[in-house]
C-alpha cells in the first residue's frame, strides 16, 4: 500500500480518502465511532520512536516526569472555564449506581430498545480536555524562585467526531509545561517554539508556525479567540496532513499567562499568582504526518529519520 496523493481533493473526499488509506494500511483499527481507533504495530512504533526522540531533544529542561490518567476530578474541572470556552468538547463519565431494582428496569429498558443512559449517573469524573490540566491542581500551594518544569503524557478527550483522521476524539499529547514568573513562562515558550520545530525537523518534517487560537464556543467565543490571537498566546506547528489545503496543527505552544495560577492557587514566592506555558506535541498526528511525507513503508523512508526515531 502506498500512500497516494489526497491532496487535489475536496476537503471531505480529501479526509476519506486519507482515513481510507491509514485504515486499509493497517495504521489505524477502525473501532466504528468517528475519532477513535486502535494503532497497529508500525503506527505505534513510529510513535513510539517519535516520543523517545522527544524525550531525548527536551533533556535539558530536566523536567519532573509525571504521568497522568487523562481524567480530572469534576471538583478540578469545576476550577477552570472550560464548560465555558468549550462545552462542545466536554465529556463526563457516567456510571451505574443503583440496587437491584433500578438494574432491572435499565436492563429492561435495553431489552425494549428504550434509551436506558438516563439510568447512569455522573461519577466524579471528567474526561480530561488537555494534558496539562490535571497537572494544576497537584500545584496549589507556593513555588521556589526556580518554579517547576513538567513532563507529561496522556490521552486526552474532546467530543468533535470528524473523518478527518487527524481529529480524533481521544489521543496522546506530550506536554512540556513551565510554571513560574511571567518571564520564566516567556522564556520557556520562546526554547518550545525551538524545540518543537528542530525535533519535528529532525524526523523530516518542515513546519508552518502560525499564531492561532483555540476554538472558543458562540457567539462570545469570537471575541475570547481574537483576544488570544492579539496578545500572542498561541502557535500551531502546522503540516500537510491529510490535504494541503487545510494545513493540520501537529503540535503547538501555549502561553497561560497567570490563568491556572489564579485557578488552582498556585503562587510565586511574591504571593502573586503563578504563570505557565506549554507545548503540546499531538503524538498521532505527527505519526500520521510522518506516514504521509514518508510514505506506509518505514523500512524505505530516509536513514537519518529512520536512526532519529530508532527504527
Ligand atoms: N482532535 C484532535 N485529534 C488529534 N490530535 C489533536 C486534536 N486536537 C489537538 N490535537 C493535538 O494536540 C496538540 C495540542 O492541543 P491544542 O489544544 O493546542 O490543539 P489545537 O492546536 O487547538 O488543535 P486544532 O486547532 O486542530 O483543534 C495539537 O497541536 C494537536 O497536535
Ligand atoms: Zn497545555
Amino acid at each position: 500500500m502506498t500512500c497516494s496523493s489526497t491532496s487535489s481533493l475536496p476537503l471531505t473526499e480529501a479526509y476519506q480518502a486519507f482515513l481510507d488509506q491509514v485504515t486499509e494500511a493497517g495504521l489505524l483499527i477502525s473501532l466504528g465511532v468517528r475519532g477513535v481507533y486502535g494503532y497497529g504495530g508500525t503506527f505505534d512504533a513510529v510513535l513510539q520512536g517519535f516520543d523517545r526522540l522527544v524525550t531525548k531533544r527536551a533533556s535539558g529542561f530536566k523536567a519532573d516526569v509525571m504521568r497522568l490518567p487523562g481524567l480530572l476530578s469534576r471538583e478540578h474541572y469545576l476550577k477552570t472555564s472550560h464548560m465555558e470556552n468549550f462545552p462542545d468538547l466536554m465529556g463526563s463519565v457516567h456510571s451505574f449506581m443503583g440496587r437491584d431494582r433500578e438494574h432491572i428496569a435499565m436492563l429492561a429498558k435495553r431489552e425494549n430498545g428504550e434509551d436506558w443512559t438516563q439510568d447512569l449517573k455522573p461519577s466524579e469524573l471528567m474526561l480530561s480536555p488537555a494534558c496539562c490540566y490535571p497537572l494544576y491542581p497537584t500545584a496549589t500551594g507556593t513555588l521556589t524562585s526556580e518554579g517547576r518544569i513538567v513532563d507529561l503524557l496522556s490521552q486526552v478527550f474532546r467530543h468533535e467526531p470528524s473523518i478527518d483522521p487527524c481529529r480524533l476524539q481521544f489521543f496522546r499529547q506530550r506536554e512540556f509545561v513551565r510554571i513560574g514568573t511571567a518571564e520564566q513562562a516567556l522564556e520557556h515558550r520562546r526554547r518550545c517554539l525551538e524545540l518543537g520545530r528542530d525535533t519535528l525537523a529532525e524526523v523530516g518534517l518542515e513546519v508552518d508556525i502560525v499564531l492561532a487560537n483555540d476554538p472558543f464556543f458562540g457567539r462570545g467565543g469570537r471575541v475570547m479567540a481574537a483576544s488570544q490571537k492579539d496578545q500572542d498566546l498561541k502557535h500551531e506547528f502546522t503540516f500537510a496532513v491529510a490535504t494541503a489545503e487545510k494545513p493540520t496543527a501537529i503540535a503547538s505552544t501555549n502561553c497561560h499567562l497567570d490563568y491556572f495560577g489564579k485557578a488552582f492557587d498556585i503562587k510565586l514566592p511574591n504571593g502573586e499568582p503563578a504563570h505557565s506555558a506549554c507545548i503540546g506535541f499531538g503524538l498521532e498526528r505527527i505519526t500520521l504526518a510522518l506516514f504521509k511525507h514518508h510514505g506506509f513503508d518505514p523500512d524505505r523512508w530516509p536513514a537519518d529519520v529512520k536512526n532519529a526515531l530508532e527504527l
